[in-house]
């Protein structure tokens, strides 16, 4: 593209700034005009290419000024700059030699949607969750401290969503003790993906909307600038006197009492201020935030006028801002899930429905029209999502946590402890289990089935589609004996005919969906559709095989596994899990338990993490797709019967 004559003129056209920049370097000579106008290339540069792409869009455009201030005024990679999520870093890798990779971001074999260290020398901490950016950046301050480098600095940039997380605060109060140098920059555009659930939000709207601060402020800014030009006796009285204010009404009265300094509010896209405050704080010593106010899709009218800001989109037009649709496609497991539980509520107004932050990605944005008040969103805070369900459930509430398989990760102690130890009836909703697609492995769902397989008590189901989905949550609704899950993958359900009403599934009871004497097929959610697809091209192939729809990962359906061992030497697990400690380990341990000494072929997600690209590309890399199942099966059959010659 670059060595393209014309393409480059009309870049030099288009983005006339931004054409010239590849990283920090190049911008620390220019002045203030030039960077706005590169402020805006990069806008213009977004827009361009997330619309024809799609990805996460609305938080870069917010975090723009941010990032040319940040690279403007800190001596990145030697700095290190630690972005929250990583959602709303575009700019950053735009600035940071990922121009044209932009182009591929999220897409197979391109760069990450998020922050990856090995992309990168400036990426220096991995995300994708959120809430890790100020426990990581303290680390690394600490690390610099021990290793006598006190000229780096370290800064956190953390929105307003991450700082619904608990561990914020825990890391806060840490350094509040530890007393490092360390910046912290809160993006604060009130919104998570949805709008925010912050409360402190409320207290930061009070306050700065308080007369008396107000007037202070103006005065104390009035006066510091003043002061600037006396040198430093008067900038350290003015400082007291700061201080001596912020004690008595400021915004940033709770930071200061976590021993962070305060500075703000500031106009998140003022680049003039942003670079003044970033240099001043360079300066200071210990823990400082500095409280920023942005705005999700800053410069982009659809998304300033959308009502998730357009935090990501798959590719849209870049007019209207309106994503292009997939005509024809059944509905995604997701809104399936949604309209089912406001059926059970229907029925039942004691079930209620938790988010962490994702009402619409879990589809309880149905729940909250619906029945708001059988509708909680906890914020980014999946931890307390489960305890708190404990809780509920303590009540006689019967509460459907829906957290998506990777985010529930952040939960693990909670549904041992708070749940299943003391057998509370909570019913666990994992969407995105098995492969997400674009987000890559910070977002894969592959654990789950492992990671809660082992706890006492627990039961883990999977629907083969969408009409058994809605049983499954019918079944765990009413299951009242103790913690139950159930798992179904990112995307479009299979589109069979869903009926009306709900069916009652036996606890541990898989089904025969077709009969064969070569091989068995034993498959659990997702995979059972691809087994389906496998076993009619292994039958076009003169192999027959049986395929039975699991359905519980546990309790397993013995009885059929005790009948399957005596009726097929060659038995074949699929799971899109990882095959360490999922279903098919399941079903080993009960194979050695019995003693049976069947040949057991385990299909799944690897022991290593698994890059991006779209679901389908990964399940064919991965040999998992309907045409890679059928050549495991076959080269699994080969094997073993040559093995059988061999030894006869
Ligand atoms: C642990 C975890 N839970 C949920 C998410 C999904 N998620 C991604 S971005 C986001 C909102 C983040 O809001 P904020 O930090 O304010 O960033 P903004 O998009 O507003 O810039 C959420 C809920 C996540 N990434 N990590
Ligand atoms: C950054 C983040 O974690 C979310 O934005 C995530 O990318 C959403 O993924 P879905 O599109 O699967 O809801
Ligand atoms: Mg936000």
């Amino acid at each position: 593209m670059n060595n393209n004559g014309e393409n480059k003129t009309t870049n030099e056209q288009k983005y006339p700034v931004l054409s010239k920049v590849n990283y920090p370097s190049d911008i620390k000579q220019m002045d203030v005009a030039e960077l706005k106008q590169l402020c805006k290339d990069i806008r213009e540069y977004l827009v361009d290419t997330i619309s024809e792409i799609g990805g996460h869009f609305g938080g870069g455009l917010g975090t723009v000024e941010l990032t040319v201030a940040v690279h403007k005024v800190f001596n990145t990679p030697y700095d290190l700059v630690v972005w929250d999520t990583g959602h709303q870093a575009y700019p950053h890798k735009i600035l940071t030699g990922r121009k044209e990779a932009l182009k591929r971001i999220r897409k197979f074999g391109g760069i990450s949607g998020f922050l990856k260290r090995t992309e990168s020398e400036y990426d220096a901490f991995g995300a994708g969750h959120a809430t890790t950016s100020i426990s990581a950046a303290l680390g690394m301050a600490v690390g610099r401290d021990l290793n006598n480098e006190s000229n780096r600095k370290v800064i956190a940039i953390i929105g307003d969503g991450a700082m619904t997380g608990g561990m914020a605060y825990e890391a806060m109060n840490n350094s509040g003790v530890l007393k490092s140098d360390l910046i912290v920059v809160l993006n604060d555009n009130r919104m998570s993906i949805a709008p925010n659930v912050w409360q402190i939000s409320n207290y930061f709207t009070e306050m700065i909307s308080h007369p008396d601060y107000n007037k202070f402020k103006a005065q104390i800014w009035d006066l510091t600038g003043k002061l600037d030009a006396f040198g430093d006796r008067l900038r350290k009285i003015a400082a007291r006197l700061e201080s001596g204010i912020k004690a008595v009404v400021t915004p940033g009265m709770l930071f200061e009492a976590l021993g962070f300094r305060y500075f703000g509010p500031v106009n998140g896209h003022n680049l003039h201020q942003l670079i003044r405050i970033f240099e001043h704080v360079k300066t200071l010593k210990g823990p400082i935030l500095i409280h920023a106010i942005t705005e999700k899709g800053k410069g982009y009218k659809p998304a300033e006028g959308h009502i998730q800001r357009l935090h990501a989109s798959t590719p849209f037009d870049k007019l209207t801002g309106k994503a292009y649709k997939k005509e024809g496609a059944p509905p995604a497991y997701t809104t399936i899930f949604g309209n089912a539980l406001v059926e059970i509520v229907k029925q039942n107004p004691k079930v209620v429905g938790i988010t962490g932050a994702m009402p619409d990605g879990t589809g309880l944005d149905i729940l909250q029209k619906e029945f708001p008040k059988n509708y909680f969103d906890v914020g980014i805070a999946e931890e307390h999502a489960v305890t708190f369900a404990a809780g509920l459930a303590t009540q006689g509430i019967i509460p459907v946590v829906a957290i998506y398989s990777t985010f529930l990760q952040r939960a693990f102690d909670q549904i041992i402890h708070d749940v299943a130890l003391q057998k509370l009836h909570v019913v666990f909703v994992m969407d995105r289990a098995g492969l997400v697609g674009a987000d890559g492995p910070t977002h894969h769902g592959a654990f789950d089935v492992s990671y809660l397989r082992f706890i006492p008590g627990m039961v883990i189901m999977a629907p083969k589609d969408e009409a058994e989905l809605r049983n499954m949550l019918y079944t765990a609704v009413e299951y009242k004996k103790g913690p139950i899950a159930l798992r179904y993958p990112r995307g479009s359900a299979l589109g069979v005919e869903v009926k009306p009403g709900f069916e009652k599934i036996e606890i541990g009871k898989a089904e025969t969906l077709k009969s064969g004497d070569d091989v068995a097929l034993l498959a659990f959610g997702s995979m059972v559709n691809y087994a389906m697809i496998a076993s009619e091209k292994l039958e076009a192939q003169g192999i027959h095989a049986e395929v039975i729809n699991m359905r519980f990962a546990k309790p397993l359906d013995t009885n059929l596994l005790d009948d399957v061992s005596t009726r097929f030497k060659k038995i074949v697990t699929l799971e899109e899990n990882s095959i360490i400690g999922g279903f098919g380990s399941g079903i080993l341990e009960y194979f050695a338990e019995k003693n049976y000494k069947n040949d057991l072929l385990r299909i799944g997600l690897p022991d290593k993490f698994v890059d991006h690209g779209t679901q389908e590309e990964l399940h064919k890399m991965l040999g998992i797709d309907p045409d890679g199942i059928v050549n495991q099966v076959i080269h699994f059959i080969e094997i073993k019967k040559s093995k059988e010659e061999v030894s006869v």
